[in-house]
């Protein structure tokens, strides 16, 4: 059983948080954190170096983490873009780099998938919108029966989950933490609350039996959460609900894992703030609750009129979702704080902000006190009347300091500046005082009796790495708590990373890999730390000197890697080397804040007030002993916080933690908008970045076998093996598939002259590969040497590739050209002798008609010659019939056969066989259309239709009879188309 019962519930710091401008300046300040100042171990191949990723990484960033130098397509095997936002594990993303992951951030956002994992991290984006379906009690029930829910997405649930069944699984360490952690606003009391809510619902939905009691536990821790954000979370310029303190919460579980109880540890309340807000900022929530909820009576009995302005209450104007005061009063109840004490803590509070109205005027005369300005009067007999002590005395402990000289003791007036001080001291000692007592309340209404729980979940949620312009002890303290959180991290992480080596069968570890503890050593370190040497000058009891403190800190820790000054600064200040950052701290005011100091006079006075509550909220009184002497030993604020953080690093080392970075996405809080710069700087500062670092230290990229042989299988002349793994499709993990990736990997490395792998084997430092069971782990090196040879690889097969081709190319050419050729001549020899039997058929044909029409031409004119008288016979037969026609100067020549052939087809109806030769001249006439001297002879022919169509005559020129038709078969086509003849051309002419 783990006793649970912390050390100083409030580090009781004087912050200046308020102060601070909350401009973050990590990437002006994070210059030169070097391998040297965070001795992380690095390969040389992959030392940083200075250049800027795009990221806002600045100039701090890690050449081997950016796949700048990847190309396209080598991206796109190792990590496909488009399918980023489908990864759930942000160290499954190759290679693993600030920008990768950052991309797949923004994937997953943009697709309103808010959670990642991170390897043993959970990446938690707030969306700045409400998303109920994610967070209803349905899916609660879901997370909380799977069977497996690490296979469901990515969810706070499966985190509380896992933790709920590591309890039931009672596998050492039983007792668990859940870590919850980021920068303000990025959703720490969203997803605290949100683990709250989850074990209340799954412990009242698991036992019927203890219902009851389960229901009032389940309503306590639930109640809890109003009481505190009211009383320590206020309005700031980077959250309307910011938590001013860091808080461990323990849920108890009894042995039938059942929630039976809880408790709150709370850590570095801001109680500056009472005091001191930034601009645009608030005070705490409860004062404005009260403000804006008191019923008149009870403003009359606080004495907070509506319309009264108080200096301590900026921007009262503002209405928040916060501002309700029933809410909180009816916790109260719930929680078991009588209405009664509910009163005196309003009282208490309206008395503060009284008190804030008391201001004084610069005494004349330094022997006097100062007096107090024209209105303060009232507010101050006010403020002593709600804190139920004397007007006088409170008066008389603002203005007067008692120094004891001896055993005398002196009243020494204070300046008007020391009086605000000693008001406000008492301001914030009364807050702090009723908050501690609150959270006391709390916890004895919520914490189960020793006996009755054995096992725990803590949730942590504490403030995020810090860095501002002006940074003091406040940023120390909560860098220091952050390094140590860190530390835990990364050894976590490292004994994650270790399982999954061992169970890839890589025995390798991470000894030389150094963390933060070089920082950690010069906070924390004794005597020479910064934390040491701080209380150290608490202890001397002098004035502080700013000047002198540096110049003692530059002697003792010069020779820290992670400490450095800027010689330049009239400031006095020195620079820390965070994991997260460089930051530099403001000397002046340090060693005040850090002694915090009370004026005894105050503590005497609020012991004697005649509030029970108040006056037993200094009971124990720490402020002189019986003596009247100060205790010698001063409580400084860092001893305290250092205390309480060790008490929770103690329980954090005896859980199983769980980690959950929230990371807000933009500044303004805007709902789903995402900046890169911003949520690198996040990654970063939450130790994304580092577990990159860790990773890359190791075996950042992780291939599985059979992707790994598709890729690089063609680099080993393994051929064979490659083919083998093809064509069988052996399933992944399997013996031939991993010796072929070994085949592959000791091509590479011989060609290198390393040393070969062997499979199944051991990685040793500084080798830069791995065959693991199913996966390849390589360094980028390696994945640069395995590129290099694929390309290699590639250009030689594509030599060959082009060789084979142009060969075959030429082949095919030759082929090709030789198959034309026969294809040509066969086709030539076919067109020859297809056109030779034509040409004999033709020749045949031609011969025949001709022979034929020889024939009818000589049997024509045989008959012709034989109706005609020998002179005419003579004049027709040889040279032609010459006649005078009327019309012409010239007598025209008709060749006699033509006009045989004339006279023979063209009086077809009116010429008979018979006529005569009278008879055959007036044909003739008639159809050279010429006038008959002697009478008029009209011949009808169809001449135009058929036969001889026209016969034009030309002077000094034969006659031509055009005729429309050939009477001889072929007569159209010319044997030889040489030229044409005239009686072709007389045949073939068309009218
Ligand atoms: N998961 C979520 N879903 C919806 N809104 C959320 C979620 N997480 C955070 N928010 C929103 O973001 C705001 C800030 O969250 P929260 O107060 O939890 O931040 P924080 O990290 O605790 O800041 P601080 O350190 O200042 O207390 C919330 O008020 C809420 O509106």
């Amino acid at each position: 059983m783990v006793a649970v019962q912390l050390g100083p519930i409030c580090g009781g710091i004087g912050g200046e948080i308020g102060d601070s401008v909350s401009r973050r300046c990590i990437s002006q300040q994070k210059q030169g954190i070097g391998a040297g100042s965070m001795s992380l171990r690095r390969d040389p191949r992959t030392e940083p170096r200075e250049k800027d990723d795009g990221f806002g990484l600045g100039d701090r960033c890690y050449p081997q983490l950016l796949d700048t130098s990847l190309d396209g397509e080598l991206k796109s095997f190792l990590i496909d873009e488009d399918e980023l936002h489908t990864y759930d594990d942000l160290t499954k993303v190759n290679p693993v780099t600030p920008s990768t992951v950052l991309k797949c951030l923004q994937a997953r956002y943009s697709v309103k998938v808010f959670y990642t994992h991170a390897g043993c991290t959970l990446v938690a984006l707030n969306p700045f919108q409400p998303v109920p379906h994610l967070y209803s009690p349905e899916v609660m029930k879901e997370y909380h029966c799977a069977r497996q829910p690490q296979e469901f997405k990515p969810h706070i649930f499966v985190v509380a989950e896992e933790a709920y069944r590591n309890i039931q699984g009672q596998v050492e360490p039983v007792d668990q933490s859940l870590v919850v952690s980021g920068e303000s606003g990025a959703g720490k009391t969203w997803t605290t609350r949100c683990l709250m809510k989850y074990y209340s619902t799954i412990a009242a939905s698991s036992s019927q039996k203890c219902q009851n009691m389960i229901e009032r536990i389940e309503k306590r821790v639930l109640d809890s959460n109003p009481i505190m954000e009211a009383f320590g979370n206020a309005c700031t310029s980077r959250n309307n609900n910011s938590s001013r303190f860091g808080k461990y919460i323990q849920l108890q579980l009894n042995t039938s894992h059942l929630l039976v109880g809880a408790s709150v540890q709370t850590y570095l309340l801001e109680k500056t703030r009472i005091v001191k807000q930034g601009a645009d900022e608030r005070n705490f929530h409860i004062f404005y609750q009260m403000m804006k909820g008191a019923t008149e009576e009870q403003r009359k009995e606080w004495k907070i009129p509506r319309d009264q302005h108080f200096t301590w209450l900026p921007n009262a104007d503002r209405t928040l979702e916060e501002d309700c005061f029933q809410d909180t009063v009816a916790a109260m109840g719930h929680m078991g704080i009588a209405t009664e004490t509910q009163g005196q803590i309003f009282q208490m509070l309206a008395g503060l902000l009284n008190l804030g109205n008391v201001t004084f005027c610069p005494s004349a005369d330094e022997s006097q006190p100062c007096d107090l300005q024209e209105e303060a009067a009232g507010f101050l007999r006010a403020a002593a009347s709600l804190l139920h002590v004397s007007a006088e005395q409170l008066e008389s402990c603002l203005k007067l300091r008692v120094l004891q000289a001896g055993k005398q003791s002196v009243l020494k007036p204070c300046s008007r500046e020391e009086c605000g001080i000693r008001r406000d001291c008492l301001a914030k000692l009364i807050y702090a005082r009723v908050f501690d007592w609150l959270v006391a309340f709390i916890n004895k209404s919520m914490c189960a009796s020793s006996s009755s729980w054995c096992n725990f979940i803590g949730l942590l949620d504490v403030y995020g790495f810090e860095c501002f312009v002006l940074n003091n002890l406040e940023q120390l303290c909560i860098n220091y708590a952050n390094e140590k959180l860190q530390q835990h991290f990364v050894a976590h992480y490292l004994k994650a990373q270790q399982e999954e080596y061992v169970s890839e069968g890589l025995v390798w570890s991470f000894v030389q890999y150094q963390d933060n503890q070089s920082c950690l050593h010069l906070l924390e370190g004794s005597p020479n730390g910064i934390f040491s040497l701080l209380n150290e000058e608490c202890r001397l009891n002098r004035g502080a000197d700013a000047q002198q403190f540096r110049t003692r800190l530059q002697r003792e820790l010069s020779g820290n890697a992670c400490m450095s000054w800027d010689t330049f600064s009239k400031q006095p200040h020195f620079t820390v080397s965070h994991y997260a950052g460089r930051v530099s701290y403001q000397i002046e005011g340090m060693v005040e804040k850090n002694r915090d100091p009370v004026p005894p006079e105050l503590i005497h006075m609020l012991q004697g007030s005649q509030d029970s509550l108040l006056q037993s909220l200094f009971a124990d009184g720490n402020a002189d002993d019986s003596s009247g002497r100060r205790h010698t030993k001063v409580v400084t604020v860092v001893s305290k916080f250092k205390n309480s953080l060790e008490s929770l690093m103690k329980i954090l080392h005896s859980t199983t933690p769980h980690y959950t970075r929230c990371i807000k996405p933009n500044p303004e809080c805007r709902p789903l908008t995402f900046k890169k710069e911003e949520v690198i700087l996040q990654l970063e500062a939450c130790g994304i970045v580092e577990t990159i670092n860790i990773s890359a230290a190791g075996f950042p990229i992780r291939i599985p076998h059979l992707c790994f042989l598709k890729r690089y299988g063609l680099i080993a002349n393994s051929r064979i093996s490659w083919q083998s793994v093809e064509e069988s499709e052996p399933e992944a993990g399997s013996d031939t598939v991993a010796h072929a990736v070994v085949a592959v990997l000791n091509e590479v490395l011989r060609c290198h002259s390393l040393e070969p792998l062997r499979y199944p084997g051991t990685r040793t430092h500084g080798s830069l590969v791995h065959c693991g069971e199913t996966k390849a782990f390589l360094t980028h090196f390696m994945l640069e040497l395995l590129e290099e040879h694929r390309g290699r690889a590639r250009s030689q097969r594509a030599s060959v590739i082009q060789c084979c081709w142009r060969r075959y190319c030429r082949r095919k050419r030759a082929a090709q050209a030789c198959a034309a050729a026969r294809i040509q001549a066969a086709v030539r020899s076919w067109l020859v002798r297809k056109e030779v039997l034509r040409w004999c058929r033709a020749a045949t044909i031609i011969q025949r008609q001709w022979q034929g029409w020889r024939a009818r031409m000589e049997a024509l004119a045989e008959t012709e010659l034989d109706d005609v008288t020998d002179t005419e016979k003579t004049s027709w037969g040889c040279t032609g019939l010459s006649l005078q026609l009327s019309t012409h100067q010239e007598p025209v020549i008709l060749w006699a056969w033509p006009v045989g052939l004339a006279l023979a087809s063209a009086p077809t109806v009116t010429v008979a066989m018979t006529v005569t030769n009278i008879q055959k001249m007036v044909s003739l006439f008639a159809c050279l259309k010429l006038s008959f001297p002697s009478f008029s002879y009209k011949v009808e022919t169809n001449q135009f239709e058929q036969g001889v169509a026209s016969i034009r005559a030309q002077p000094q020129e034969s006659i031509r009879l055009h005729l429309q038709r050939s009477p001889l078969p072929y007569s159209d086509t010319h044997p030889d188309k040489r030229g044409v003849t005239g009686f072709n051309q007389i045949l073939l002419e068309k009218t």
